[in-house]
């Protein structure tokens, strides 16, 4: 049965770096091509991590080098990282279906997320974004006053706020693409964090989670399913102990259960199954899935990865 989609793709499907992203995007472009073909309706959304701390040095070292530039705002560099990552999705999506005989348009859309300037995630920045650096380079950045945290013992990177997504502000204009049988980029890096004063949006200094993100997209575009696509293809309980338990279902209760005894790790799976159970509890009948990129399929049709609902 054909079913309304969110497909929300993680770091993995992305890639690291302009060439290796692009060989990543070919991979990702198959398996969502092979959704699209199955009859499923799909709106993409995406991460954009590593991709946003490269932006924000890039200009940082533009700006020491020169004076005609300048630091570019967060907000200004998650636009960027969605012009950037939702080039390279619309353009080898485009083609991969062209291949397959199915000929829709791939749209990204430039997507702003309304966030509440009061979020106490502005007073504990959290989100790690950009490339893994030495203790050496970290130290040096504290002392600039910038905001640093040592990452699960994988090295040290710039944490960020990350405020929750209260409202997706071009939502009718995704709606649209979909009723016109388009398949729209939207959301990505968690859409550009805006602050609402009157009718103006102002640009805020955070990068949202895009799977948090993108539950409030599914929930408001009435998605049957949001897909979290992630590195591993279920979710565990007791990761990495003897006792570990990959789970094929979650209820809402159960989900809730784990995430109160601590069973998920924050800024990893913890902020994916928030996400996934967000969307499942906002209407009955709704599912999240988490699985592997290349597991989507097999997911959807309940053969593998972890659903919450
Ligand atoms: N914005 C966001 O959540 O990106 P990552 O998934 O790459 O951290």
């Amino acid at each position: 049965m054909s079913k309304r989609i969110v497909l929300a793709l993680g770091g993995n499907a992305l890639g690291k770096g302009l060439e290796k992203q692009m060989q990543a995007v070919r991979t990702t472009a198959q398996a969502i091509a092979d959704l699209i073909e199955a009859g499923h309706e799909l709106v993409i959304t995406h991460g954009n991590g590593p991709q946003v701390g490269m932006i924000h040095q890039a200009f940082e070292a533009a700006a020491h080098s020169s004076e005609q530039y300048s630091v570019l705002p967060m907000s200004v560099c998650v636009a960027l990282s969605q012009g950037y990552i939702g080039y390279d999705l619309q353009n080898v999506l485009r083609e991969t279906l062209l291949k397959r005989g199915i000929k829709k348009n791939v749209v990204s859309l430039i997507t702003q997320v309304r966030v509440d300037e009061q979020d106490p995630a502005f007073k504990m920045p959290d989100k790690p974004i950009g490339s893994f650096l030495s203790e050496e380079v970290a130290r040096k950045l504290i002392q600039q006053n910038v905001v640093v945290k040592e990452d699960s013992g994988r090295g040290w990177r710039r944490v960020i706020a990350s405020p929750e997504p209260k409202e997706i502000i071009e939502i009718e204009a995704v709606k649209s693409l979909l009723d016109a049988g388009q398949v729209p980029v939207t959301v990505g890096g968690g859409g550009i964090p805006v602050v609402a004063e009157g009718d103006h949006l102002k640009g805020v200094s955070a990068v949202i989670d895009k799977d948090r993100a993108s539950a409030v997209l599914a929930r408001d575009i009435d998605a049957d399913m949001l897909v979290i696509l992630t590195a591993v293809e279920k979710v565990a309980v007791n990761f990495n102990t003897p006792q570990q338990k990959w789970l094929d279902r979650m209820t809402p209760e159960e989900a809730r259960r784990y995430i109160a005894e601590g069973q998920f790790a924050p800024g990893s799976m913890l902020p994916k199954v928030e996400a996934a159970l967000a969307f499942a509890e906002s209407r009955p009948g709704r599912q999240a899935l988490i699985t592997l990129l290349e597991r989507a399929g097999d997911g959807i049709n309940g053969r593998t990865g972890t659903i919450i609902g």
